[in-house]
């Protein structure tokens, strides 16, 4: 393959800073929120997650595509960030079970990234300056032309992206035979959850995100699963309504990260769009009621109302983030339904919050309550 690595290109941030860099993947030009990943490893597992459609992913680790790209170290079935930036974009890769470089996996599913950046720089900047759209070209040199382009992208606040990334037709997932039946709604699901199921003796159905509740209701599922997904969970009214179904069908229900945020609108508390997201594999959680401190995976850019959650009288409070002190879990009375915004399944990331899927089993089997 052609490699067009060498060819300059261009990243404007809607602040209107210019940034000169290399060409990495395919070339063209690509749009999209800007927003920074802090983890050592797992740019595959990340680039592949459907949480960050449509966003453009700084990484912050110094080398990207060193050690190859491998058939299964997928999320889903295709890259889903909007596009990339990175500092040394490695076409050379280390590892004999990669199957590809980086390079031609971006040309393959036709991404465009941009690489020689200072990414410290830039983090620094965004991480000051908030959460805001940017553009990747390396085709279009004319900045006025860019910031035309950019001007035309919507901002992620208010934005419906998860029937885009949803699966069209339902499907299973695990055993038949396993001992317990999980309806899933999938928003953006990664690969990982559905195997964190499956090692549990759990059979799945992965429904498309606007599936009723009546029509996931005839499978006769054990409990219900709420997945991931990108965009703004305020702009789903649809997925609102369904989990306020799951709550009032009294089933167990689990939700993770967009699944959080969704259970909370369901019960009456709003959520807001960060300053800046929490991205990476680091991010201290503090369970309150096990008292004992998690390291979390998380990639989230939207977050419950701290103020509108510590008011409810449906929800409690299950985890908070010690860095910032924002919601990470919520348990609601009475049901037996709860929630996480941050990654147990963390693909990539530290595996401390595992036993969440394990807490899911023991509610669906009558073990566990609150
Ligand atoms: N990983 C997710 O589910 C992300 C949820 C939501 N799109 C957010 O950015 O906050």
């Amino acid at each position: 393959m052609t490699n067009y690595t060498k060819l300059p290109a261009i990243l404007l941030l809607a602040d209107g800073t210019v940034y000169h860099g290399k060409a990495a993947g395919k070339i063209g030009t690509t749009t999209g929120e800007i927003c920074f990943n802090t983890g050592m490893t797992g740019y595959q597992e990340i680039f592949t997650d459907p949480s960050y459609f449509g966003q453009i992913m700084v990484t912050t680790n110094a080398h990207i595509g060193n050690y190859g790209i491998h058939k299964e170290e997928i999320e889903s079935d295709s890259i889903k960030i909007a596009g990339l930036v990175c500092k040394n974009y490695s076409i050379g890769y280390s590892r004999k079970e990669a199957s590809e470089s980086i390079q031609d996996y971006f040309q393959d599913e036709n991404i465009v990234g941009i690489s020689d950046i200072d990414t410290r720089a830039l983090v620094r900047k965004i991480r000051d300056q908030g959460a805001m759209n940017a553009i990747i070209s390396s085709e279009i040199t004319d900045i006025e032309e860019l910031k035309a382009k950019l001007a035309q992208v919507p901002s992620m606040d208010g934005l419906e992206l998860s029937s885009q990334v949803s699966t069209k037709e339902p499907y299973f997932y695990g055993s038949p035979d396993a001992t317990y039946k999980v309806a899933t709604l999938d928003f953006g699901i990664k690969k990982n959850t559905l195997r964190n199921f499956d090692q549990r003796d759990l059979y799945v159905q992965v429904f498309p995100a606007k599936t009723t509740f009546e029509e996931m209701d005839k499978w006769g599922a054990d409990a219900y699963f709420v997945s991931n997904g990108p965009g703004d969970p305020s702009a789903m009214p649809y997925a609102i309504e369904t989990v306020k179904q799951i709550l009032a069908s009294d089933k167990p229900l689990f939700g993770i990260c967009l699944g959080h945020q969704l259970l909370a609108q369901a019960n009456g508390i709003g959520t807001m769009k960060m300053f800046n997201g929490h991205r990476g594999l680091n991010h201290p959680v503090k369970n309150i009621i096990k008292n004992h401190c998690e390291v979390t995976s998380q990639n989230h850019g939207f977050g419950v109302i701290p103020e509108e959650v510590r008011k409810s009288d449906k929800v409690e409070i299950t985890h908070i983030n010690l860095n910032d002190q924002s919601i990470e879990g919520i348990r609601v009375k009475g049901k037996k339904a709860f929630s996480v915004q941050y990654h147990p399944e963390s693909s990539p990331g530290p595996h401390d919050s595992r036993y969440l899927f394990d807490d899911f089993v023991s509610l669906i089997k009558g073990e566990l309550s609150w």
